[in-house]
């Protein structure tokens, strides 16, 4: 996405379209593979059930379908690390192979891919495929790469990550600690590799300039524990581009609210295809 192309939007210079914007695009035949990657609980799943609803012929996979770990069974295949917890957050904890297998599948052919997965194929945009691959590790596994038509990082503040995660429940609960300990290091080091790799991702705009509400924003309850550190939000704050992410919604409205709350599904679609 071209964070400048949906700020426009919103000024009403260049204003998102509407989904027929898609008309724009309808020659366009190339079967598109999009990811959508980012920190855990930042809004992928929430931001790709929008956008599957809204694209022609689109399927969906989720990376979190690929942890060595099958549903509902004891037994994991996650090793305990030097930080004392098990791996989850490793790319290790993941059968990348078996989702490499899945996409692979649906770009020798999507329309089987999409009947097989109960996607009902739109007659009037038969030969328009898209595929939304959503994880927070999509970046990290070379073979990948090459199959992404367009890659989104999307970024969410450090507090407003941890409060999130404290209200989700996995299949394995987060045993005490494993945030801090383990899942925002972890983040942190593959961002890092992610930026030093130089992986092309969409959005290479400076934020506006604008400042967050000091300390942890809207929960002063996390300030009060061991080791709170407020991190990402200052860089956040500070209008410098994290390795060119495209930022979480309408940075202005969030500093408004301090939390991120308006991703505009429409303005992301459509600006999708008229960036493209
Ligand atoms: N734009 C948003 N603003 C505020 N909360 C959101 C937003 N998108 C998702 N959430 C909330 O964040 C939590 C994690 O969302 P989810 O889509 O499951 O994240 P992820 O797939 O990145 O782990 C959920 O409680 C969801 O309701
Ligand atoms: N789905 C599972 O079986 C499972 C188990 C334990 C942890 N997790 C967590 O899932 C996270 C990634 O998924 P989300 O990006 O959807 O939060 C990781 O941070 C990992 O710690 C998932």
């Amino acid at each position: 996405m071209n964070r400048d192309s949906l700020a426009a939007g919103h000024r009403g210079v260049h204003r998102p379209r509407p989904l027929h914007g898609y008309e724009v695009r309808r020659g366009h035949r190339r079967p598109q593979a999009c990811s959508l990657c980012s920190v855990t609980n930042s809004g992928k799943t929430t931001l790709t059930n929008s956008l599957r609803k809204a694209l022609p012929n689109c399927c969906v996979i989720h990376q979190d379908d690929f942890f060595k770990a099958p549903l509902f069974q004891p037994q994991d295949q996650i090793a305990v690390g030097e930080d004392g917890f098990k791996q989850w957050d490793a790319l290790e904890a993941l059968d990348m192979e078996a989702m490499l297998g899945t996409v692979q599948a649906w770009l020798s052919s999507p329309q089987k891919f999409a009947r097989a997965h109960g996607v009902k194929l739109q007659p009037d945009a038969p030969d328009t495929h898209i595929l939304l691959l959503e994880g927070f590790l999509l970046y990290s596994y070379r073979p990948l790469l090459d199959v992404y038509s367009r890659s989104y990082f999307l970024t969410v503040p450090y507090e407003e990550c941890k409060w999130r995660r404290s209200t989700r429940s996995y299949p394995v609960p987060d045993p005490p600690g494993l945030f801090d300990g383990h899942v925002w290091p972890m983040y942190q080091k593959y961002k890092r590799e992610m930026e030093a790799s130089g992986v092309e991702v969409a959005g290479r705009h400076a934020a506006p300039r604008c400042t967050l509400p000091a300390g942890p924003g809207r929960h002063p309850e996390l300030a009060a524990q061991p080791g709170f550190q407020s991190q990402d939000s200052r860089s956040w704050a500070s209008s410098r581009p994290l390795c060119g992410c495209v930022p979480f919604g309408d940075i202005s409205k969030e500093c408004v609210s301090g939390v991120a709350r308006c991703w505009d599904p429409n303005a992301f679609v459509t600006s999708w295809w008229l960036t493209e």
